[in-house]
């Protein structure tokens, strides 16, 4: 049997404040097989992006956070990898997209540099004309036409959308395992989302890259995801196969965010917090499988 992707067990989070510790994230597990793409559904403060965060190794340097539980990448437990190792898998094995990919490229250096940087994490003193090649060809895969113009570029030079696909392009241009999705392009207008949707579809698929894609969007997910889990103020509340979990949902907190879906799409969440006590029943798992079972 091949080890899951990725594999989280009992994740806890807390940070420390003048004011006491505030618990984020109280004992998630979940995991995603090779080429499965998995959502993380929820709303605002959730926990959805300190969940990846704390994968890609990004919050273990913060003095304030308090992380305990495991968390497993193709069978390694990262705990036990030593700090270089750790950081050597950013950008290599496992890599992010953020929301807003304006703010995440840097605007001080041209989009080349930044390629480079990032190519140059898999293949070290990778040449100029070798990283130009090759993010010449992971351009064309997002569908740019003119890769040496956009290379030859800042970031606030280009548009939101296609700054969205330079970021699309860089996270996969050392064929990652796993991509780590942070509601890529909410912070742009819908018809370039559903664009670069669209397209990191296509090319996941391509690669049979593992993706977790973490969103508020409901009906974004029915289109992306195999399968999901939804969290509720850091508890895992259910999981299950999308179609599945779309038609029979199972817990009050799940039916609450299906039956607000057009509201959703269009633009924020109800306020859920009326009877928070409801939605913190135990993770529910659809009939016929276990979390044991899913693993197998
Ligand atoms: N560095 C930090 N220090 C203190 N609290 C933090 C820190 N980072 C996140 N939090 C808190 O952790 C909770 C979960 O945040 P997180 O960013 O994971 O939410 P989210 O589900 O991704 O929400 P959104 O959809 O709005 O991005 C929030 O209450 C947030 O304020």
């Amino acid at each position: 049997m091949t080890a899951p992707t990725l594999k989280i067990e009992n994740l806890k989070l807390g940070f420390k404040s003048w004011s006491g510790m505030s618990e984020v994230l109280h004992g998630i597990s979940l995991h995603i097989k090779k080429g499965e793409r998995v959502a993380l559904v929820g709303e605002s403060g959730s926990g959805k992006s300190v969940t990846a965060r704390i994968v890609l190794g990004m919050l273990q340097q913060l003095k304030t956070a308090r992380i305990s539980g495991s968390v497993e990448f193709e069978g390694i437990n990262l705990e036990t990898l030593k700090p270089g190792s750790r950081h050597a898998l950013r950008g290599t094995r496992m890599s992010m997209i953020f929301q807003d990919p304006t703010s995440s490229l840097n605007p001080v250096y041209t989009i080349f540099a930044l390629f480079k940087e990032v190519l140059a994490r898999a293949e070290p003193g990778i040449s100029n004309e070798r990283a130009r090649q090759r993010a010449i060809e992971a351009l064309a895969d997002v569908a740019i036409n003119e890769p040496e113009r956009v290379l030859d570029s800042y970031s606030f030079q280009l548009s939101g959308g296609m700054n969205q696909r330079v970021m699309i392009a860089m996270a996969l241009a050392n064929n990652p395992a796993l991509l780590l999705a942070d509601e890529p392009g909410t912070a742009l207008d819908v018809t370039i989302q559903a664009q670069t949707l669209k397209l990191m579809s296509e090319l996941v698929e391509k690669h049979h890259t593992s993706v977790l894609f973490i969103s508020h969007n409901l009906g974004v997910v029915r289109e992306f995801a195999d399968r999901v889990y939804v969290i509720y103020k850091g508890n895992i509340v259910e999981q299950g196969a999308t179609a599945e979990l779309f038609a029979n949902p199972q817990h009050p907190y799940t039916r609450a965010l299906l039956s607000a879906v057009p509201r959703i799409t269009g633009g924020g969440i109800p306020d859920l917090d009326d009877d928070p006590g409801q939605f913190l029943a135990p993770l529910v798992a659809h009939p016929g499988y276990s979390e044991k079972e899913l693993l197998a």
